[in-house]
């Protein structure tokens, strides 16, 4: 039986890198007993699957989501997972806009329901906004690090973004945390002695309850419930803003509103809210007849201005403008666009802007596009005081070193939708005051959290059987390596207490002899694991879901220069494997330059080190040897890839993604010509190998020929595929040989 691997089509610079190099894996595993399919899990493909009615037979995409979903359940799962847009509304917005303009009938977006209708709309199509794809096929943890090769070239050939950081403690940077009021302080979690269904129900303060939610939870199934005080966090704001402005430094906010698609848009709001307070305020009733609303960011906002006459806009707009005159710089997005911090929600994510913090000497761009000490507001502690330690262990101790720096590997606690990053449909904001309780099928009340109306309330769940599969992956990564593991858990919050009973529980399971296995906080694990960095010594995190996307793209950022350089493997629990590329996102700024000047920075390493392992299964489950082969020799040309220092460049008509595919593909065909382990693959590659070696120079010259001249695809979220690939495959000599093999 063929075995079948399984590409996802997704979005954005990733998708444009997969017309250049899904047709080598192709053509390579051709004769192999490998099959290699495409399911369309893109943000396009996901909207146009919300609509089969309203679309013709031709236009219609099955629901490839959910066929995936079901997939990754069974054990001949062998995926190999792009990272993909996850979209806020704005997003949402643009991509309808542009399947409606290429012909599709879908409806907008209703931001503000006014009946049933636009009520059920909005539920349609809150199953494609957010972190979407993620949750639904990581049915397993998560083992995220950099290949021995990839950290070895990282060392030898360290990245020069680094920026030195001021001599010490003179940096004005310094990451800004609540000090009460928020989801550290009031988490409280309980473990299911059985399982049972309890409800989230909400009381006001006459005594009337509203149940919001109803859920069957399996024994020994962690549950937590936390609260967001919006007061405390307002304040929070008003202080901090008025700190940046005294000290003259930026101020900027870091949150993650695509996962965590409900809290996070809500606490950026009153982040909008309290910077542009005067304005807002000032003409509520006008904002609020045409729909505009602080969590979707000001650029929203400014957007749905022109809805007025010309002269009540320009009078919000010079009050709009007065309030970045009375407050502090904001850390700015894009300048020449005067696109800062707080104009949409997802353009800061602080997976990806607070290691740049890091990277940039503790500085982020102000107007005048030149870096800035920054103020960083966290605002929940869960998260923020690791944040707050790497920050003070660079501004005291200066800037890391790529070329010596050791490395933190990270095994993650994400499967079955684990703590917070599941908990969109368990999550509230309060109606008025009063409390939300959890009550279980006895009638008993598990626990119970006092609020304040429009407080964010929040309840997790983490399955006991992803528990026990992290702690084994954890103690097979630490013998496997030989490093010490981590585990970053807090007794003092809620939730970590009582996964740390479990990893006490668990432990003895395993073999752990000579192993050295720590339980610190995060922000213990943080300055034990920067010092061994700083000596140069190599530390695996094992964390809960949230820490393992922070850490995954934290430290390849520094280590690395990106997280598309990880290697991301995903032991699925039911036996299969998902294999994500890269840790990092889908670059949005990298479509921009190929629109512009035809030249595509994507960094496909993520993509090569994730077939790796693929193939590897393939060999492991089907007895098939021929993809052992494969995996090897793909293995050694990455090491060949790096070494001879092929990765694509950030300037135009120098190599880009196609030419870094090329010669990937070239080292992979040398090194199958190379082996004797199996002939058939030997004699197949010799010609190929010889052929693409004879070319090199001239298949490297039109690809940078191709560059240069803007680009045309025929859309962004779903661009025409005839032109995609003529414009992502511009070599007809590669061409050639590719297409006849
Ligand atoms: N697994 C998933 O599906 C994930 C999806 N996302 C989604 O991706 C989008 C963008 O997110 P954002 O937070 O900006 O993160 P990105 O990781 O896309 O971007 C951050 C920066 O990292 C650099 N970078 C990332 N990947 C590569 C690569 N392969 N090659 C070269 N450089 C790279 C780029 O730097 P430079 O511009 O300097 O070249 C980029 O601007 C969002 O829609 C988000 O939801 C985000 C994370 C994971
Ligand atoms: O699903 C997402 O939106 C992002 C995922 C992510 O950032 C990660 O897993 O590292
Ligand atoms: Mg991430």
């Amino acid at each position: 039986m063929a075995a079948k691997i399984i590409w996802s089509e997704i979005d954005e610079a990733p998708a444009l890198a997969t017309y250049a190099f899904l047709p080598i894996v192709r053509a390579f595993t051709k004769g192999c007993d490998i099959e290699v399919e495409t399911r369309d899990i893109s943000l396009s493909g996901r909207v146009l699957t919300l609509f089969p009615e309203r679309l013709t037979e031709a236009q219609r995409v099955a629901d490839h989501l959910a066929e995936l979903g079901e997939l990754v359940k069974n054990p001949e799962a062998n995926v190999i997972k792009l990272p993909n847009i996850s979209a806020s509304i704005p997003q949402l917005q643009a991509c309808i806009k542009e399947l409606q303009q290429q012909g599709y009938d879908i409806p907008s977006y209703p931001e503000e329901a006014e009946n049933d209708e636009d009520r059920k709309l909005q539920e349609r199509f809150s199953k494609v906004l957010g972190s979407a794809v993620n949750p639904v096929l990581r049915e397993g943890n998560s083992d995220r690090r950099a290949a021995a090769s990839v950290k070895k070239f990282a060392q030898k050939n360290p990245h020069k973004m680094m920026q030195p950081w001021p001599p010490a403690g003179e940096s004005k940077c310094r990451v800004a945390f609540m000090d009460g009021g928020d989801f550290y302080e009031s988490e409280k979690s309980v473990t299911m002695d059985g399982a049972d269904t309890v409800k989230i129900q909400f009381v006001d303060e006459g005594g009337h309850a509203k149940v919001l939610k109803e859920l069957k939870l399996l024994a020994g199934e962690v549950f937590d419930s936390s609260t967001m005080n919006v007061r405390k966090l307002r304040d929070f704001y008003t202080a901090t803003a008025a700190e940046a402005k005294e000290k003259g430094v930026l101020l900027s906010l870091h949150l993650k509103a695509t996962m965590m698609k409900i809290s996070d848009p809500i606490l950026f709001g009153h982040c909008v809210s309290v910077y542009f307070k005067d304005a807002l305020e000032k003409h509520a009733a006008t904002l609020k007849e045409i729909g505009a609303s602080p969590n979707y960011g000001m650029g929203d906002i400014l957007s749905k201005l022109d809805k007025l006459p010309a002269e009540k806009k320009a009078e919000i707009e010079a009050d709009i403008n007065k309030c970045y005159e009375s407050g502090p710089a904001l850390a700015i997005v894009d300048s020449r666009k005067n696109i800062t911090n707080l104009h949409v929600p997802n353009d800061v994510i602080v997976d990806a802007s607070m290691p740049n913090v890091v990277r940039d000497g503790g500085k982020m761009w102000n107007l005048q596009d030149q870096l800035q000490d920054t103020i960083a507001m966290v605002p929940d502690r869960c998260y923020a005081t690791m944040y707050a330690e790497i920050i003070d262990n660079a501004r005291a101790n200066g800037q890391f070193d790529p070329s010596t720096m050791g490395s933190v590997s990270n095994v993650g606690l994400m499967a079955q939708k684990a703590e917070e990053y599941g908990s969109h449909d368990k999550t509230f904001e309060a109606p008025s005051n009063g409390t939300f309780q959890v009550v279980n099928s006895a009638g008993q009340v598990l626990m119970e959290q006092k609020v304040e109306k429009g407080d964010v309330y929040r309840s997790c769940q983490t399955k006991d059987i992803a528990i026990k599969d992290w702690v084994r992956l954890a103690v097979e990564r630490c013998r496997e390596s030989g490093e010490p593991v981590v585990f970053w858990l807090d007794e003092k919050r809620g939730h970590d207490a009582q996964i740390i009973a479990k990893v006490n529980k668990y432990l003895p399971d395993y073999d752990t002899a000579g192993l050295e296995i720590k339980v610190m906080a995060p922000r213990e694990a943080m300055t034990f694991s920067l010092e061994r960095i700083r000596k140069g010594l190599n530390t695996i995190s094992a964390t809960g879901n949230v820490l393992r996307d922070y850490l995954t793209d934290l430290f390849p950022i520094l280590e690395l220069g990106t997280s598309a350089r990880m290697l991301s493997i995903v032991p699925l629990l039911a036996g299969g494997g998902l294999f994500e590329t890269g840790a990092g996102g889908s670059a949005p700024k990298h479509v921009q330059q190929f629109l512009k000047e035809g030249h595509t920075r994507w960094d496909s390493l993520g993509e090569y080190c994730a077939l790796v392992p693929s193939l590897e299964l393939v060999a492991k489950n089907f007895n098939n040897n021929k993809a052992k082969v494969l995996a090897e020799t793909l293995d050694t040309a990455i090491g060949t890839y790096l070494e001879n220092q092929k990765l694509p460049s950030r300037k135009v008509n120098e190599l880009d993604n196609r030419g870094s595919t090329f010669y990937l593909t070239l080292y992979w065909a040398q090194a199958l010509a190379a082996q004797s382990q199996d002939q058939d693959l030997k004699a197949r590659f010799t010609p190929i190998a010889k052929e693409m070696t004879d070319n090199a120079d001239k298949i490297d010259a039109e690809l940078i020929a191709a560059q240069g001249r803007p680009i045309d695809i025929g859309g962004y979220f779903r661009p025409d595929r005839v032109k995609t690939e003529k414009e992502m495959r511009p070599s007809a000599t590669l061409n050639a040989i590719i297409d006849n093999m």
